[in-house]
């Protein structure tokens, strides 16, 4: 948890039962539209990696890039986007996860790394864990080195988290929610 965690935790919204029956969707939008909250939010990526000299910000489509420009703005590294699969117009590589049901793919231009390069990887939201773990993956194959994974929202209950620390990687979230919150 971070510093602003408590407080970042306060600005997300919960939408029980969407976008099915049983699902608490947390809501980043609230966060998104309170300036003081998502100023505080970048702030505390800023602060946890400022020192780490980072090459890119790679982020993951949709939700992550609004987290991961902003981050790359501030400490004056390159952008990535990891997109899903079909979006990138030059030369791709892909990686394919399992979904609750079925499978997605994303995918990560072939010259978007230098080899070595130091990259954090980010995301609004770790749930099962499988479109982050799809994402590191990808990088570590294109040669780049992942410093570290981040998020707003840990949904830790999930084993997402545990899952990407399992396969070797840093997990950092600024706060986390469990089901019944
Ligand atoms: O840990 P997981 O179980 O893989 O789930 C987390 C992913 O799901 C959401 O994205 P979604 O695919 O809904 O796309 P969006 O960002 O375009 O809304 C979220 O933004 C993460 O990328
Ligand atoms: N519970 C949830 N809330 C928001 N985004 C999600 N992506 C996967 N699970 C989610």
């Amino acid at each position: 948890m971070s510093i602003y965690g408590d407080y970042i935790k306060s600005v997300i919204r919960t939408v029980p039962d969407w976008p099915e029956q049983g699902v608490n969707f947390r809501d980043i939008t609230p966060l998104l539209q309170n300036s003081a909250a998502f100023r505080k939010l970048i702030d505390s990526f800023v602060h946890r990696y400022q020192e780490m000299n980072l090459d890119a910000i790679a982020s993951i489509d949709a939700r992550g890039f609004i987290i991961g420009a902003p981050l790359a703005y501030e400490l004056g590294c390159s952008f990535v986007p990891v997109r899903k699969k079909g979006k990138l117009p030059f030369k791709t590589i892909s990686e394919t996860y399992t979904l609750e049901y079925g499978h997605s793919e994303v995918e990560l231009h072939s010259d978007a790394f230098q080899k070595d390069d130091r990259i954090l990887l980010m995301d609004d939201l770790i749930a099962t864990g499988g479109t982050m773990l799809a994402a590191a993956n990808l990088i570590q194959r294109s040669g780049g080195h992942v410093v570290e994974t981040a998020t707003i929202i840990d949904l830790p209950e999930l084993g997402g988290s545990q899952k990407i620390r399992d396969a070797g990687y840093s997990v950092f979230a600024v706060c986390s929610f469990t089901e019944d919150e």
